[in-house]
Order: C-alpha cells, then structure tokens, then sequence
C-alpha cells in the first residue's frame, strides 16, 4: 500500500539546522510542523489535529527525548502515534533505551535523505494499516455507526474529562419501537435496512462534534453527549424522535404509529459528584427508556 501524498509531521529537536535538514527531505511531499524542545511537542500534540509521525531528537535541554516519548506514550489520545528518534547516539544500550521508551525506530544522525525517507514511507504505511483495523474493530458492521466497545471506552474517556472540568454528560438509550413485529412483517433484511436508516437518521440528528453515536446491541442504539445537561440532551432526543418519524420507513403492524419509530431514556450528571458512576448513568438512562416505552414509546423520558 502506498501512503497518499501528504501527511503531518513533527519535527523536534532544539537545533535548528537538524530541523531544516529533515524539513529538507520532507517538505515536497509532507505538511511539516517544528518544535524546538520537548515541552512544546507536547503542547503541539495537545493543541492540534494529532500528527502522524514524529521525528524526535533524543538529547535535548530541558525534557530529553525519551520523556517526550514516555509522556505520549502513556496518553490514549497520543499513544498510536508512531516516534522516531534521531539520535547521534549509536551505543546498542542507548538504541535499547529508546525502543524501550515506545519509539518505533531510530535513525542515526548525520541523517542519510534516502534512508530517512524510506524509514518514514514504511512507518507510515503500518500507521495506515493499524488506524484502519483500529476503525474496524470499532464500528458496528451493519450500521456503521461506533460500536459497544468503542461507546465503553468514549464513556469512560468522556467521565474523566466532564469530571476535571465539573461540566455534564448526558447519555441517550434509544430503541426502535416494536421491532420484533417490523422483522415478522417484512423480513430481516428489511429489518437490517431500517437499523441502518435508523443509525444514519441519529449520526446526522447528534452533529456537534463530540457527541458519540453507538449502536449498542440489537435494535438498541446509544448516544454519549459530553457538556451536555438534562434539557439541551432532551431537546435533542426529541429532534431525533422526530427525525426517526420523518423518515416514514411504513410500519403497518406497529400499535404506536404506522412508520417506525424510537423510544429515547436520558439520563445527565456531572461526573465526580457524590455516588455518581458510568454504570449508574446508564442504569438511569435504561430505566428512563423503559418509562418512555410504558408512556406509550414515540417519545423521550427522562
Ligand atoms: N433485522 C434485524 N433484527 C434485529 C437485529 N438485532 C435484533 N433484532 C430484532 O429486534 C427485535 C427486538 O424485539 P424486542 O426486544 O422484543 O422488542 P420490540 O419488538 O422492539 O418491542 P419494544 O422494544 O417493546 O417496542 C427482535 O425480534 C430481534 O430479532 C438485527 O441486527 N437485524
């Protein structure tokens, strides 16, 4: 597989002739960013669309190498980020160390154009390689909307986040009402097309851009909303009520409606507040879907 033309890296280093000589070999094909010490590659890092690669220098003044390396290494957000030192160091001990730090490779300064060039080409094909696996595993194959897995790990992500910054979140657990019937009456694939349309309708109804939808196993669907409080999530639940509706899939032996359509529990609260945990947060928004289907479905509960 051949890597499209042009992808981000970082160049770290404190020298700046050692910068303008990867820049050199890089900048026809890549778009490339620079920092000059460890601490400002962090700040890059978390301040920016992520880079796909990074070249970085070992020895440096005020954070070496291979504590930037650890550093990332140690966060989810950075961690699959692939790093190459470009050390001056040959010692098999030190080349060990940065291995052992979580770098990929090491290329040996002064740096040879056509080795480097090709170290990076193969470093990024694998980067490829692994995100679209990653993306794989964690997308739900019918739909195409996020999967069980991938809504766990986003919950407990979003928990931590919400929690140091004291905002809300809110969960949606949303369910295609009288499904059982709809597959009787007109078949399982069918059945599969109004899932798919039902998980298009949602991904478009949920667009701000940290809000995650997921279908979370059967004719069951979840949305995870981070700085989101109980009434702006019911305000969009009932948008997705709606949108769900609108899309008039015909649903003739459905005692709520003649189209299909959702039932929606919310349940909101801000993480780290007393007796709080994901687990609860999602036992209230199940218990909130289930008085939503008790209601008469076709609608929100909280
Ligand atoms: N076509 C299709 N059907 C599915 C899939 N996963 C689950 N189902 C069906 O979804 C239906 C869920 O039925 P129930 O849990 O009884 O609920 P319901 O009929 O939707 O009724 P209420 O939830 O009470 O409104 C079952 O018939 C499952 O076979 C799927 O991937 N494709």
């Amino acid at each position: 597989m051949t890597p499209p033309k042009r992808f981000r890296l970082l160049i770290v280093d404190d020298q700046p002739i050692n910068i303008h000589a990867l820049h050199q070999v890089f900048h026809a094909d890549h778009e490339i960013f620079m920092a000059t010490s460890g601490r400002q590659a962090l700040d890059f890092c978390l301040g920016n669309p992520l880079p796909d690669l990074i070249l970085l220098d070992v020895m440096m003044p005020d954070m070496d190498g291979l504590d930037v390396c650890r550093k990332l290494k140690a966060e989810p957000l950075t961690e699959a980020i692939p790093i190459i030192f470009v050390t001056a160091q040959t010692e098999p001990e030190e080349q060990t160390a940065a291995l052992e730090a979580g770098g990929v490779d090491f290329i040996t300064k002064p740096i040879n154009p056509a080795v480097v060039r090709a170290r990076v080409r193969t470093h990024l094909t694998l980067k490829m390689q692994s995100d679209l696996l990653r993306a794989q595993a964690l997308t739900d194959g019918l739909t195409g909307v996020a999967n069980r897995r991938r809504f766990d790990d986003a919950l407990q992500l979003e928990w931590r986040h919400c929690q140091r910054r004291r905002s809300p979140l809110a969960v949606l657990m949303i369910d295609i009402d009288h499904f059982k019937l709809f597959n009787d009456c007109y078949g399982h694939q069918a059945g599969d097309r109004c899932l798919r349309a039902v998980g298009e309708a949602l991904q478009a109804a949920f667009r701000r851009p940290y809000d995650l939808v997921a279908r979370y196993g059967g004719e069951e669907f979840v949305c995870l909303m981070p700085e989101c409080g109980l009434s702006d999530a019911r305000t969009m639940a009932e948008e997705a009520v709606l949108a769900v509706r609108g899309l008039a899939i015909p649903h003739e032996r459905s005692p709520t409606a003649p189209v299909a359509t959702i039932s929606a529990g919310i349940a909101a609260c801000v993480p780290g507040e007393p007796g709080e945990a994901p687990e609860h947060l999602m036992q209230r928004a199940d218990a909130a879907l289930y008085e939503a289907k008790r209601q008469g479905r076709n609608r929100v509960a909280v």
